[in-house]
């Protein structure tokens, strides 16, 4: 199965996703410790912080992926660690949301640390565009799996009903490889019913995360062609 991201874009959805970050941003405080999520739509939300900070903001950013480190290097935004400090605040994206702010999370393979960063912090704020929102979910929940666990993961993801697709990336021959070092996989389900099926994957051994984020979310700004809608 290719990256569930690979899913067009397009002008005026790049214009939401920007909207929704800078309405984000906008929260951020003087002295605030900001964690920096990964994806194209909080790619925006970090080069719009370093924005900021070259006006002067001073904030210190954790990092949620090799690739948001990178961003945030290029921005100027100065970087801290869980070692040392926990956010005020992330900013993150979100693959798909429902009205009870459940996210699907993960489809750029960086859910686990996403997960522990949203955790930390005082304040989850999601970034999406409209096209995210959904009645129902039933996006492909991503798992990242320990390599050796791969066939029981997999058998316990088709007892719960779901398929198992490891997932594979063009970029070499093979899986697609977290950067902490395992394979990721997408467990697909007809639809489901998040807070259900995240207790049950919360309990599957050898998953060390997977991409239902379900009472982690304070708040999702949803980017329209017209403007930003907060739903909390
Ligand atoms: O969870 C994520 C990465 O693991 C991303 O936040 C999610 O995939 C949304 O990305 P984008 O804003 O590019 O659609």
């Amino acid at each position: 199965m290719k990256n569930p991201k690979d899913d067009g874009g397009g002008d005026r959805r790049e214009a939401m996703k920007k909207r929704s970050a800078d309405s984000a941003v906008a929260l951020v405080e003087d002295g605030d410790v900001v964690g920096l999520g990964t994806g194209s739509t909080a790619e925006y939300a970090v080069r719009a912080l370093g924005e900021r900070v070259d006006s002067g903001l001073d904030v210190r950013g954790i990092p949620t992926s090799h690739g948001s480190r990178a961003v945030a290097v290029e921005e100027n935004v100065p970087l801290t660690s869980l070692d040392v400090t926990t956010p005020d605040i992330v900013i993150d994206g979100a693959d798909a949301f429902d009205a009870d702010l459940n996210l699907v999370k993960g489809g750029g393979a960086a859910h686990a640390r996403e997960k522990v960063v949203a955790r930390a912090s005082d304040r989850v704020v999601t970034v999406v565009d409209e096209t995210k929102e959904r009645e129902t979910l039933n996006a492909p929940v991503p798992l990242e799996v320990l390599d050796f666990a791969v066939p029981v993961v997999r058998e316990r993801v088709e007892e719960l009903g779901g398929r198992f697709a490891l997932r594979e990336t063009d970029a070499k021959d093979g899986a697609v490889v977290s950067d902490n070092g395992n394979v990721v996989a997408d467990a697909v389900f007809d639809g489901y019913d998040a807070p259900a099926l995240a207790d049950e994957l919360d309990g599957v051994t050898g998953v060390v995360e997977h991409g239902l984020f379900v009472g982690i979310a304070d708040e999702v700004h949803v980017g329209r062609d017209d403007g930003v809608e907060v739903v909390r």
